[in-house]
């Protein structure tokens, strides 16, 4: 499925957020989202899910306009995961996990057999079939994250939308999301995430859209788009982009002033 947008304008009732996003991505795609926070992350993916009204401009899926499309017809071609913080669910993760099955039958038609496997199958996917039956809002942040993943797993869209995927999530479960989402690309899905971490980007992303001010700053492959110079102009911080001997690229930032400043703190 290839999302579209074309000078797409995001903000909420009497306030701006974004404009002139013009963006894309298609099967197998991996387009990653940065910009610091408050730059409009989560406002364009609420936009592109319909679930606030776009400011102008364009959002297309295969071409057909968001708006012309029923709300259950994009529950079949988008799942979402949202911060995890976000939804206090009062419900067992398997519920919560099942939501992403309803989203796809409908208002009325309730959940069979092969919708709870189905379930069961994504937390299993994600490394969590023992959370199955605990309260949602009694996990850790990084295990409702991992639950909204499973959520959007088994709601078999072609289109993924995952903001902030990894935030809340350990060294080894941020390695197993990033090799989940790099999977599911590789089989012909197209995912749309934000991060906060260019490694991330380099990791998986095959695209990088910068975001900067409410304006895509710069977009493309991530080696030609987060060069030093971009993420400096973003972040406010030097930086140093280098390739390690396993072949990886990796960002690092500066230190040298955060230190200085911390040093002259404490003296
Ligand atoms: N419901 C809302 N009504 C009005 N303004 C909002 C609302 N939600 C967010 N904003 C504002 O929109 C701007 C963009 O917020 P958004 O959450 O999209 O940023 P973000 O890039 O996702 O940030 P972060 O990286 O911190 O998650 C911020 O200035 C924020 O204060």
């Amino acid at each position: 499925m290839r999302l579209a947008t074309k000078a797409l304008a995001t903000g909420y009732r009497g306030r701006s957020v974004g404009r002139d996003i013009t963006l894309t991505a298609g099967p197998g795609e991996v387009l990653c989202l940065l910009g610091p926070n408050g730059s409009g992350k989560t406002t364009l993916f609420k936009t592109l899910l319909g679930l606030i009204p776009s400011h102008g401009g364009e959002v297309l899926l295969d071409g057909t306009p968001l708006d012309r499309l029923p709300r259950a017809e994009i529950a079949r071609k988008i799942a979402y995961v949202p911060q995890a913080h976000a939804i206090p669910f009062a419900f067992p993760a398997e519920e919560v996990v099942l939501m992403g099955r309803t989203a796809r039958l409908g208002t009325f038609a309730q959940p069979g057999p092969r919708d709870r496997e189905a379930a069961r199958a994504a937390l299993a996917r994600l490394g969590i079939a023992d959370l199955a039956s605990q309260d949602y809002t009694q996990l850790s942040g990084g295990q409702r994250q991992l639950v909204l993943i499973a959520r959007a797993l088994a709601q078999e869209t072609p289109l993924l939308v995952m903001d902030e995927p990894t935030a809340s999530l350990d060294f080894g479960n941020q390695a197993k999301v990033l090799a989940e989402i790099a999977g599911l690309a590789a089989g012909g899905l197209t995912v749309v995430l934000s991060t906060h971490d260019p490694d991330h980007a380099f990791a998986v992303g095959t695209r990088v859209a910068l975001l900067h001010a409410g304006n895509v700053l710069a977009e493309g492959p991530p080696d030609a788009t987060l060069t030093p110079q971009a993420l400096s102009t973003v972040y406010g911080i030097d930086v140093t982009v280098e390739r390690t001997a396993s072949g990886r690229t990796v960002c690092l930032p500066h230190l040298r002033n955060a230190t200085a400043s911390a040093v002259g703190a404490r003296s």
